[in-house]
């Protein structure tokens, strides 16, 4: 109790408007949390503890106290002061405003809730829960927290975790002791380790199997514990029923439930996946310990870095018909002389990689079906293919869930390339040697019902450009309304195709028969193009004229094109009307 100020319960009941029910923030089997306003201005979250109530044992307050007067580490709660008044107990903490973990996950299930709870942000909060808990098992003598779950992890008003309500916790008797073992069995089913729940034995593998019942919670979406509907008083053990971590396939198994909200990176949520079991399994002593974790995560954190910062700072930017493109993987080369009838590259599971799971495709609506869809892509051009000989039905990609899928009304991951839309991908690409650049899942798109929060990841070998950076594999990036995505040739560079991200509303209309106009002039008349405010150059020219008038370049912006001089941007006829 050095560290922490006595507060006066006047000066509580101030803060909190005399305890208001308004001010409180929710309860907690020791009683209940309030917002309080110091003062000086700072906020705080006050706990009020009845002993009367609890019995004055088995409220926490002294072990809390001390506890957390122990410990000032960016990812502990910071325990500010205490307060008495005669059977009431407070506790005043640093206010936490970003809610609970347990609540993240929640809130991001109902994308109306507008909270989405991205991978990045998990693996953030994995890490900070992992560092403060570290900092405690690694003190002298050894702390326990003894009731890890996500809901004790708090997040503040700029994402960062931290690890809260230490009732439970306790000290390892001596400076060098490993364990301790404890009259009252208490933590949460769901996460606490069978072997303390039988035997009341708490080490640090213990807390690490609760941490790893954490993990698999925020890649799953799934809670280790929760009410069960079906039967009254009863509780749902969904990690354990999905995942069934001590059987053969739990890995798999946890792939196959990973959140589909969280847009996790597969091999990311594999890497996540494998460390979590390793947490959980039987053998204590097997289990890693929470410096080896932190160091994981921290490694998975500057690889896996979040999208905005990896946009600013990992991108290359490249002219992509000039810069050499990675090249693919061995068996991903294409020999068109030698075997042309094995042109087909390698699926991305013979080469190390999962097959994708959980992914449903998008649809390939006929156009009666397209207003059902909201976003999608469209086929803008490809190399050497006229885009008006291109048959209905193959101009866009309708991004709607399959109605089968789990996730309908809610974020979606939808699969990009020949496996998933092969037939559009040949009529667009018929040359085989270039079909071979096109990976056969050559990136996801995650994005919500309406196509807001788009984030683009690559899966496959070839080079994708989003809005002509190439975008790294594994590695989600935001995508825009109406951004570009191309497929570049694997040696050369050249782009092959190009996908606009767009509302499904502003798809090119395609009509087909003998009336329908083109699509798109490329012939236009001299005095037209002296009305577009980028074109310069051409009132010299007799008004009558007709020119070729250059509207794409491979590798130049709209803006480039518009500064090159007309003499050679545009080819003059020679005829006139
Ligand atoms: N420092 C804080 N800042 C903001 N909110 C907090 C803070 N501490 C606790 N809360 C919120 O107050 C509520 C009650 O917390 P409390 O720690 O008492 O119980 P709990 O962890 O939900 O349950 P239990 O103690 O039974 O495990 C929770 O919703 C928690 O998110």
């Amino acid at each position: 109790q050095e560290i922490s100020l006595q507060y006066s319960y006047e000066e509580l009941s101030a803060a909190t408007k005399n305890w208001h029910n308004s001010e409180r923030l929710g309860s907690g089997s020791y009683g209940s949390v309030f917002k309080g306003e110091l003062e000086d201005g700072s906020e705080v979250a006050i706990k009020a503890i009845d002993l009367k109530a609890l019995g004055a044992e088995s409220s926490g307050f002294e072990e809390e106290v001390q506890m957390l007067s122990k410990f000032r580490h960016p990812n502990l709660v910071t325990l500010l002061g205490w307060a008495k008044h005669d059977l009431n107990r407070y506790l005043v903490y640093e206010l936490l405003s970003g809610g609970d973990c347990f609540q993240r996950l929640q809130k991001s299930k109902k994308p109306s809730a507008g909270c989405p709870f991205h991978w990045f942000e998990r693996l953030s909060v994995c890490l900070d829960a992992a560092a403060g808990l570290s900092h405690m098992h690694n003190s002298k003598p050894k702390a326990f927290h003894r009731d890890i779950k996500s809901a004790n992890i708090l997040l503040d008003r700029h994402g960062t975790a931290k690890m809260a309500d230490f009732g439970l916790s306790c000290a390892a008797g001596k400076l060098d002791s490993l364990h301790v073992t404890v009259r009252t069995i208490s933590g949460t089913p769901g996460y606490a380790c069978p072997i303390y729940s039988r035997t009341g034995r708490v080490t640090e593998g213990g807390e690490v199997y609760s941490f790893g019942m954490v993990m698999f919670e925020l890649l799953t979406g799934l809670a280790p514990a929760t009410a069960d509907a079906s039967r009254k008083g009863g509780i749902a053990y969904q990690v354990a029923e999905a995942v069934e971590q001590d059987s053969p396939g739990a890995l798999e198994r946890c792939m196959t439930h990973l959140d589909c909200h969280a847009g996790w990176p597969t091999q990311l949520a594999r890497e996540m996946a494998e460390m979590a079991l390793r947490a959980v399994q039987p053998n204590d002593e097997e289990r890693p310990r929470f410096v080896e974790l932190v160091k994981a995560l921290r490694k998975h954190n500057e690889r896996f870095p979040k999208p905005s910062q990896r946009l600013d700072d990992v991108i290359m930017s490249v002219p992509v018909s000039i810069q050499p493109a990675q090249q693919p993987a061995a068996n991903e080369q294409h020999t068109p002389q030698a075997h042309p009838a094995k042109k087909v590259v390698q699926p991305e599971d013979l080469n190390g990689r999962p097959p994708q799971v959980k992914v449903p495709s998008p649809m390939l609506l006929p156009p009666a079906n397209s207003a059902l869809a909201t976003f999608g892509l469209e086929y803008v051009s490809a190399s050497g293919t006229e885009p008006d000989g291109i048959p209905q039905g193959f101009h866009c990609v309708y991004l709607k869930p399959s109605p089968d899928s789990q996730c309908s009304s809610d974020m979606s991951t939808f699969a990009i390339g020949r496996s998933h839309q092969q037939k559009a991908f040949e009529v667009w690409v018929p040359d085989t040697a270039l079909q071979c650049c096109i990976s056969r899942t050559a990136f996801e798109i995650l994005c919500g019902a309406k196509g807001e929060n788009a984030f683009l990841t690559v899966r496959g070998q070839g080079t994708i450009s989003v809005d002509g950076k190439v975008a790294p594999r594994e590695i989600a990036v935001p995508l825009q309304v109406r951004s570009e995505i191309t497929f570049s040739h694997a040696a050369e560079g050249t782009i092959i195709l190009r996908l606009r991200y767009l509302p499904a509303s502003e798809f090119t209309p395609k009509v087909e028969g003998p009336t329908s106009p083109p699509p798109r002039r490329t012939v236009r008349r001299a005095d037209e193009i002296a009305s577009d405010s980028d074109v310069r150059s051409v009132s010299a020219r007799p008004r009558t004229a007709w020119v070729l008038a250059c509207v794409h370049v491979e590798g130049l912006t709209p803006g480039q094109i518009a500064e090159l001089r007309s003499a050679v941007r545009d080819i003059q006829a020679e005829w006139t009307l």
